[in-house]
């Protein structure tokens, strides 16, 4: 079984507004209401792929509920904890370029932790751990790593997406892969990520430290795969992008499906961008078939 953890999930509120002006009263032209957050996202991407995962997490409040009915509808297994106060509600204007309003998550108390760390236990041999998304900050920053170190001795994969002091931490466990972005990796090593290249650099450095494999996104400029054995570098598909919310989520949802098929490494690789550029040229999230007739785009060499 595959589960994924969203220790910090939120309500996506979508606003199409065009032109936008600051300081204006906008009005919207669209708007959806999805639930949000990057373990959810992975688990929504992978049941678009046909494959059942079981999404763990903290849900609190009105918004809570609205998410996991939501979930429940889209068929996707959960046992969220219940926690106080509301989820929060993250702002994703759709306007010439895109900008975004992440909420602040609820209180979790420490018996909410443990109550969700005793629900890990669960993991066995040949289940698939993935840890997604922000920390919320009255957590310690080093809950992925001591969720990767407890499940450790299951050999269970960790997938870790996620950014700042909890990034650095989760690299300190050597999960068996993580997806920073070009912020996130800059951030990690306080370098300027200017181009591929640079990137490789720096997830070259990463491998060194244990984590087995090392995902670049760059948005639009491209991807690096860097492995204990090899690198790769790929161009990404060219198209419209619709609203890239998810599209990180989708490569990691991607690399995780290609594994799980018994897809080598470079076409994992390449089936993981062609999800994330699927998901960015979709108004939601991508589909099978949109990933597999967009895989031909992405070109692949190795480093
Ligand atoms: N402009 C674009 N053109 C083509 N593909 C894109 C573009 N933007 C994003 N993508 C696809 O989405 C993947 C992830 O993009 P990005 O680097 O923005 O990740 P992210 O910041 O983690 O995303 P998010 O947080 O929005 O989910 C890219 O590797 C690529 O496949
Ligand atoms: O604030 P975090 O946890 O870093 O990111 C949360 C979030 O922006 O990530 C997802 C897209 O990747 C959205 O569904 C969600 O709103």
């Amino acid at each position: 079984m595959i589960y994924t953890v969203t220790l910090n999930p939120s309500v996506d509120y979508l606003l199409e507004v065009e032109p936008f002006q600051i300081g204006e009263t906008n009005r919207a032209k669209a708007q959806s209401m999805v639930p949000g957050g990057k373990g959810i996202n992975v688990s929504r991407v992978l049941k678009r792929f046909g494959i059942s995962s079981e999404a763990f997490g903290f849900t609190a409040g009105f918004t809570g509920d609205f998410i996991k009915e939501e979930l429940s509808k889209e068929g996707i297994t959960h046992r969220f904890i219940e926690t106080n106060g509301q989820t929060r509600i993250n702002v994703k204007l759709q306007t010439k370029t895109e900008t975004e309003i992440n909420g602040q998550a609820p209180i979790i108390e420490k018996a909410h932790i443990e109550q969700l760390l005793s629900q890990l236990d669960i993991l066995e041999v040949n289940d698939v751990l993935v840890l997604s998304g922000s920390v919320p900050s009255i957590l310690p920053s080093d809950i992925y790593k001591r969720i990767i170190e407890r499940v450790k001795p299951k050999n269970v994969p960790v997938f870790v997406d996620t950014s700042g002091a909890s990034l650095e931490s989760a690299v300190q466990a050597s999960p068996f892969l993580i997806k920073p972005n070009q912020d996130e990796l800059e951030d990690l090593y306080q370098e300027k990520v200017t181009d591929l290249g640079s990137a490789v650099k720096l997830a070259k450095k990463t491998i060194e430290k244990g984590v087995e494999n090392v995902l670049v996104s760059m948005a639009g400029d491209g991807a690096a795969l860097i492995t204990k054995e090899k690198g790769y570098v790929a161009t990404v598909p060219k198209g419209i992008v619709k609203n890239s919310v998810g599209a990180g989520d989708s490569m990691v949802a991607g690399f995780l499906f290609a594994h799980m098929q018994g897809m080598d490494v470079e076409e994992a690789f390449r089936f993981s961008v062609a999800a994330g550029s699927a998901t960015a040229f979709s108004e939601g999230f991508c589909t099978l078939e949109q990933v597999q007739s967009m895989i031909s785009e992405v070109s692949i060499d190795i480093i």
